[in-house]
């Protein structure tokens, strides 16, 4: 793989994108260019994962076959317009920012054939435990849907989705992890309440999570099952799921996502 792939932005999700690329065999280091709006980010990353620092974000537009745009939502609009005149002719664009669609990014460079695709990844594809889902225009070939695709399965799974399901994919994988360390954090909270080791608690709670994850996706035994085989008869965790109901466990999870779809459709 020698086409080079461009970061706009190194933030903590471009750093976590790079960091799953360069742990994989997708391609190497030299192929990887980041700009940066500050530029100690960029040596740190440069040190870390061998990749290139590029000069500007326009650098990245001239020597990049894939850009990514990781910059925040709101700074969409003056990249585009920064970089829309060098970008090479049969550059993918790879949006990540939540509530950017490809139509009205597209519009904002101004090339109506534009390769364009909009993935929503999450933090974990870090460790390789990515989930990121992808919708693509009609400008981006059957080879190259499967090249994006290989890209993001190097770090993790890969769902391809209707683009009008983005955001609540945004909501249900992209900022999950947050909710999900919140939890870890609660449960080892209340070992440590409990008088537990603090390191030994987020290892027992974490590896917990880790594990029931695994369970839904090996085994496809329905949620709710292999939380009724968890529950014995008059047993301790039936007395925490009662008390997880009377306190809106499952309400406040959805309500949580829906104001996360709310913020990116309102
Ligand atoms: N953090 C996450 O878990 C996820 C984030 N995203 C998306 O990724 C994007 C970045 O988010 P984060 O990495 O969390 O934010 P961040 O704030 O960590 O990263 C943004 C980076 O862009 C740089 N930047 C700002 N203006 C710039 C400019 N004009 N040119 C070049 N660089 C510039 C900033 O210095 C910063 O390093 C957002 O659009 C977000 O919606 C998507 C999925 C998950
Ligand atoms: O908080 C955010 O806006 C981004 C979108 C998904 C995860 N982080």
């Amino acid at each position: 793989m020698k086409r080079n792939i461009g970061f706009i932005g190194s933030g903590k999700m471009a750093e976590a994108i790079i960091g799953g690329i360069v742990s994989s065999d997708f391609t190497q280091p030299e192929n990887i260019f980041a700009s940066n709006r500050t530029i100690p980010k960029l040596l740190d990353l440069q040190v870390t994962y061998g990749i290139q620092v590029a000069e500007s974000n326009i650098d990245i537009a001239r020597k990049c076959d894939i850009v990514f745009l990781s910059v925040t939502p709101d700074k969409y609009p003056a990249v585009i317009d920064e970089i829309k005149d060098y970008v090479r002719e049969d550059v993918i664009v790879v949006l990540i920012a939540a509530g950017q669609t490809i139509a009205m990014n597209v519009e904002r460079f101004n090339k109506e054939e534009l390769k364009m695709v909009k993935a929503m990844p999450n933090t974990p594809v870090l460790v390789g435990a990515g989930l990121t889902s992808i919708s693509f225009n009609q400008f981006v070939t059957e080879a190259e849907q499967e090249e994006i695709k290989q890209l993001f399965e190097s770090f993790g799974k890969a769902e391809i989705i209707d683009e009008e399901l983005m955001d609540t994919a945004s909501a249900v994988g992209g900022s999950s992890p947050a909710f999900v360390y919140m939890f870890i954090e609660a449960l080892a909270d209340a070992a440590v309440v409990n008088g537990m080791p603090r390191q030994q608690a987020y290892n027992i709670a974490a590896q917990a999570v880790l594990g029931s994850a695994k369970m839904v996706l090996d085994t496809a035994i329905h949620p709710g099952k292999l939380k009724d085989d968890v529950c014995s008869p008059g047993g301790s965790t039936i007395q925490s799921i009662a008390s997880l109901e009377e306190n809106g466990f499952r309400s406040a999870i959805i309500k949580a996502v829906q104001a996360n779809v709310d913020k990116l459709t309102k």
